[in-house]
């Protein structure tokens, strides 16, 4: 098996070393079926991948986000210029500031007195300080948002593994971590408001089209592909990741085109070449339909809640002008973004763990969920995978 790519784990950070890592409900407390305690301090953490502020950014934030990945140079090189040619910035950063001010106005309205915080894996404002900064206010307890829906280690684990890493950062200490402990919400793929916010932007594109092809145009959901060995691992039984957002694609056309087909492709790959990853690649799948001999597609990137980098690059650049070669009418729908529907759904779900609601996957994940270095063979090891 090629290390290089399955060796994922950030760099100094050895889960089967390093307790805090290892345990699985964000090194924090265990979910509990309680409602939370009274008069316990909490927030509300938006845990996002973060992104480049200008030109210089550009390296260090590569840099960061494959550090002991195996990303080969000229794919550093080539994202690079993706992030230039938009002046270094990242539009992700924004795009979460302005899903704060959402889910701010979402609580408030709903009279929930709560405060809400922003971190990233990958660049300023970086989880760590964030942490430190919920300490210092005097929170207990966070319950962690993160910016995907989905399994998966880079979806869901990795935020897991970023909140255990926060928490060592403020003691020095991985088996005695400090500042709130933390709970993260769980997959939200299948929320109401995420799949009507998403057929809401599937119909508006649809309705876009002119009307000679609209009937017969090919809709054609896409997400991050990710390693065959990571899809492999993802969810306690494997392959959750694909079918999580099988299911959610699926919503999302029953609401905004019921009975119409639909098919679901990779867009983003990465990696060495000779690594296998999820496909097929989304213009390959659009030259498999032109050759079909059809004549529109709706793109519809259910795999992401903003319409970052990998959405406005890879399918507005990329997909689009694949599709003009090839002949095809074009139309992308947007994501979720700060549709108000999945602003309710997202405080829906903080309401539903503050409740004690049974803890559902994302936020109780078994300890061989998502474990793309090692895989362990059974969760015997009390949320420890095993070392070796
Ligand atoms: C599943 C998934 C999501 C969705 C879930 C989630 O949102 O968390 C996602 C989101 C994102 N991925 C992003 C950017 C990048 N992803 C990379 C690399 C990789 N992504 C992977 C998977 C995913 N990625 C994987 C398996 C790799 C290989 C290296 C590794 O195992 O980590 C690289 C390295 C260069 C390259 O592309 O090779 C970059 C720059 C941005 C920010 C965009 C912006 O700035 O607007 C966002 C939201
Ligand atoms: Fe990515």
């Amino acid at each position: 098996m090629p290390r290089a790519i399955v060796d994922i784990t950030p760099a100094g950070q050895r889960p089967d070393e390093d307790p805090s890592l290892a345990v699985r409900n964000n090194g924090g407390v265990p979910p509990s079926a309680e409602p939370a305690p009274l008069g316990r301090r909490e927030a509300l953490l938006l845990l996002s991948f973060g992104g480049p502020e200008g030109h210089d950014d550009v390296m260090p934030f590569l840099e960061n986000v494959t550090r002991g990945r195996g990303i080969p140079r000229e794919r550093l090189e080539e994202v690079a210029e993706h992030y230039h040619h938009f002046g270094g910035v990242s539009p992700i950063n924004d795009q979460n500031k302005a899903l704060l001010a959402a889910l701010e106005a979402e609580l408030r309205s709903a009279g929930i007195d709560l405060p809400v915080y922003w971190g990233n894996r990958n660049w300023a404002p970086y989880v760590e300080d964030v942490w430190q900064q919920m300490a210092d206010d005097g929170i207990q307890h966070a319950y962690v948002l993160a910016t995907s829906a989905y399994a998966s280690f880079s979806g869901c684990r990795q935020y897991h593994e970023d909140v255990a890493r926060a928490r060592a950062a403020l003691t020095g200490d991985a088996a005695a971590p400090g500042g709130p402990t933390a709970e993260k919400l769980p997959h939200y793929f299948d929320a109401d408001g995420f799949v009507r916010a998403n057929a809401d932007a599937l119909a508006a594109a649809l309705a876009a089209l002119p009307a000679e092809v609209r009937d017969s145009t090919r809709l054609v959901a896409t997400a991050h592909s990710i390693p065959d060995t990571m899809a492999a691992v993802a969810g306690p039984e494997g392959h959750a990741y694909e079918a999580e957002l099988q299911a959610a694609a699926q919503q999302v056309v029953d609401r905004a085109a019921p009975g119409r087909p639909f098919d679901l492709v990779w867009q983003s790959r990465s990696g060495p070449p000779s690594v296998p990853w999820l496909e097929p690649d989304v213009n390959d799948h659009l030259e498999a339909l032109a050759e079909a001999g059809e004549k529109a597609v709706v793109l519809f990137p259910v795999g992401f809640v903003s319409d970052h980098l990998e959405v406005i690059w890879d399918l507005d650049n990329e997909a689009r002008e694949t599709a003009e070669r090839l002949g095809l009418v074009f139309a992308r729908a947007a994501t979720a973004g700060t549709h108000p529907a999945f602003a309710t759904a997202l405080r829906e779900l903080l309401e539903e763990r503050r409740a004690g609601g049974e803890p559902r996957l994302g936020t109780n994940c078994p300890a061989s969920c998502c474990f793309v270095r090692r895989p362990p063979a059974d969760t015997a090891t009390n949320g420890r995978p095993p070392s070796g």
